[in-house]
């Protein structure tokens, strides 16, 4: 789908600005590394990224916990649930399994937004299938409030607010993830389409 009619005279405003969500991610990388589970593992802590929305938040978080020392082994799933809509099908789709060795190992999860908590549930499932030893999960931006989400994340970056949201690795219709801020898209039309600085 083009641009033009994705925008169709809406625009992006900011809801969490770049600074904003670096800051965040710091106290979020503080608060993983004290946690007891993660402090007592042994070995390289495995952080699974879950693909595709969760890459550009990982890819901060890691280097923020590398920072403060923390070992630790990357691998990614990839699991769909939302195509090009804007509400969950109600079907984790798995479109690329995991690669790293589970078994045993501490896992973190990594996820963008936590909407009905299926997405993180089923990943949660997945490895403790696969025989991992604990599984803790981080999401950016938890959307959960007023719903009766599957599960709860361990750490959270923002409660986010009832909003389809865009940018930082979260897509509307495969695109925008690149924006380095995020936000949601309003009726109302500025001159390119964006009125964001993020
Ligand atoms: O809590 P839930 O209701 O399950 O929603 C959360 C999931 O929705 C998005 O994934 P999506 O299916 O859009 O795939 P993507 O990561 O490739 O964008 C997002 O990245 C989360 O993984
Ligand atoms: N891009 C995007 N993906 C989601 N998955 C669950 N909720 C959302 C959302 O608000 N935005």
């Amino acid at each position: 789908m083009a641009d033009e009619d994705l925008m169709a005279g809406k625009t992006i405003k900011t809801l969490y600005s770049a600074a904003e969500i670096s800051a965040r991610i710091d106290d979020m990388a503080d608060a993983i590394i004290t946690h007891a589970i993660i402090t007592e593992a042994k070995g390289a802590l495995l952080v699974e990224v879950i693909m595709n929305g969760a890459v550009i938040f990982a890819a901060d978080l890691v280097r923020a916990l590398s920072r403060r020392g923390l070992d630790i082994e990357i691998d990614f799933i990839a699991l769909s649930s939302y195509g090009e809509g804007t509400e969950s099908s109600g079907n984790v789709v798995l479109e690329a399994d995991a690669r790293g060795a589970i078994a045993g190992r501490t896992v973190l999860l990594i996820d963008d937004i936590l909407e009905t908590g299926r997405t993180l549930n089923y990943a949660r499932s997945y490895f403790l299938g696969k025989g991992a030893a604990h599984v803790m999960t981080g999401v950016l931006l938890d959307k959960s409030a007023g719903r009766d989400p599957v599960i709860r994340p361990d750490f959270a970056g923002f409660e986010c607010p009832d909003l389809f949201v865009i940018g930082y690795g979260m897509d509307y219709a495969y695109r925008f993830r690149e924006l380095p801020y995020i936000g949601y898209m309003e009726q109302g039309a500025a001159a390119d389409g964006k009125d964001s600085t993020g």
